[in-house]
C-alpha cells in the first residue's frame, strides 16, 4: 500500500492543529510522529483512521480517497488508541475474534497465532477474564494481540512506548511491528513523544510543529535541522 497525505487541514473551534499537513509513505515503512503536546499527532492518527475527518484535503490509499464510507480501505487498517475502548464485559480471545470477524481476518493457522501472541504478551492466563478489569497495561496487551493477529496494512497507534505495557509488552510491540513492516510491507505510524525512541525505531520521523509536517530520512538529518528544538518543543497556534 501507498499513502497520501494530500494538505490536509483540520481545525478546532480555537485552534488551527493541523495546516496543509502533506506526505507520501511507501509500503515497508515505519513512521514515528513527534511533536509537543498538543501538536497534532493524535488529530492526524486520527485522520488517518477515519475516526475525525480534515477539513480540507484528503488521504488517500494506493490513489482512492480514504474515508468514513469506505469501509473496504478501512479494513486495511486499525487504530490503538492510547486508551482502547473494548467491551467491557468480554475477554481477550472474544476481543481478538470480534476484530477477525470484523476485519474478515480470519484464516487458516489463526488459532496458533493467537496462542503464540498471547504467550509472548504474557496475557494467555487472562482468558475468561472480563476486560473491564483489566490495567491499562493488560488492557493495552489484549488490543495489541488483535491488532497483530489481525495484521492490517497499515498500523496506527498511538503513544505505544507509553500505554503501560512492561518491557515485554514493549519488546513484542517492536518485534511484531519489525515484523510486518519488513517481512509484509506493512505501514506502522506511531506517536511518542520520546525521541531517542523514536530514532532508533523508525525508517522516518515526522515532526507536527506549528500545524506543519516536516519528514526527516534519517536521525541525522534531524538533529542537523536548527528548527528542530523548536518544533519537538512549541505547541500550534490559537
Ligand atoms: N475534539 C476536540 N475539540 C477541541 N479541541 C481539540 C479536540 N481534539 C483535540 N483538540 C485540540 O487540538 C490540539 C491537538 O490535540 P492532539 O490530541 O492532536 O495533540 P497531541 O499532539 O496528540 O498531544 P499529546 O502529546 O498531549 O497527546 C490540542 O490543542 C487539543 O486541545
Amino acid at each position: 500500500m501507498d499513502l497520501w497525505l494530500n494538505c490536509i487541514s483540520k481545525r478546532f473551534p480555537r485552534i488551527k492543529v493541523l495546516e496543509d499537513v502533506t506526505a507520501e509513505i511507501s509500503a515497508g515503512t515505519t513512521v514515528a510522529l513527534l511533536g509537543s503536546n498538543g501538536a497534532g499527532k493524535t488529530t492526524l492518527l486520527r485522520c488517518l483512521a477515519t475516526l475525525s475527518s480534515p477539513d480540507s484535503g484528503d488521504i488517500r490509499m494506493d490513489g482512492e480517497i480514504l474515508k468514513r464510507g469506505r469501509i473496504d480501505l478501512r479494513q486495511r487498517l486499525m487504530f490503538l488508541p492510547d486508551f482502547p475502548d473494548l467491551f467491557s464485559h468480554t475477554d481477550p480471545l472474544e476481543v481478538i475474534a470480534m476484530h477477525l470477524k470484523l476485519w474478515k481476518a480470519d484464516r487458516p493457522g489463526i488459532e496458533q497465532r493467537v496462542a503464540d501472541l498471547m504467550d509472548q504478551l504474557q496475557i494467555a492466563s487472562l482468558c475468561g477474564v472480563p476486560v473491564h478489569t483489566f490495567s491499562r497495561g493488560q488492557r493495552y496487551k489484549t488490543a495489541l494481540a488483535a491488532l497483530a493477529t489481525v495484521d492490517p496494512e497499515l498500523w496506527l497507534l498511538d503513544e505505544p512506548f507509553a500505554s503501560g505495557m512492561d518491557p515485554q509488552g514493549i519488546a513484542t510491540f517492536r518485534q511484531e511491528g519489525d515484523d510486518a513492516v519488513k517481512k509484509r510491507a506493512r505501514i506502522l505510524i506511531y506517536s511518542t513523544q520520546m525521541v531517542d525512541l523514536a530514532c532508533g525505531f523508525s525508517d522516518k520521523i515526522a515532526v507536527i510543529s506549528r500545524g506543519r509536517l516536516t519528514m526527516y530520512d534519517t536521525e541525522n538529518d534531524l538533529q542537523r535541522d536548527p528548527r528542530r528544538l523548536d518544533a519537538l518543543l512549541i505547541a500550534p497556534r490559537s
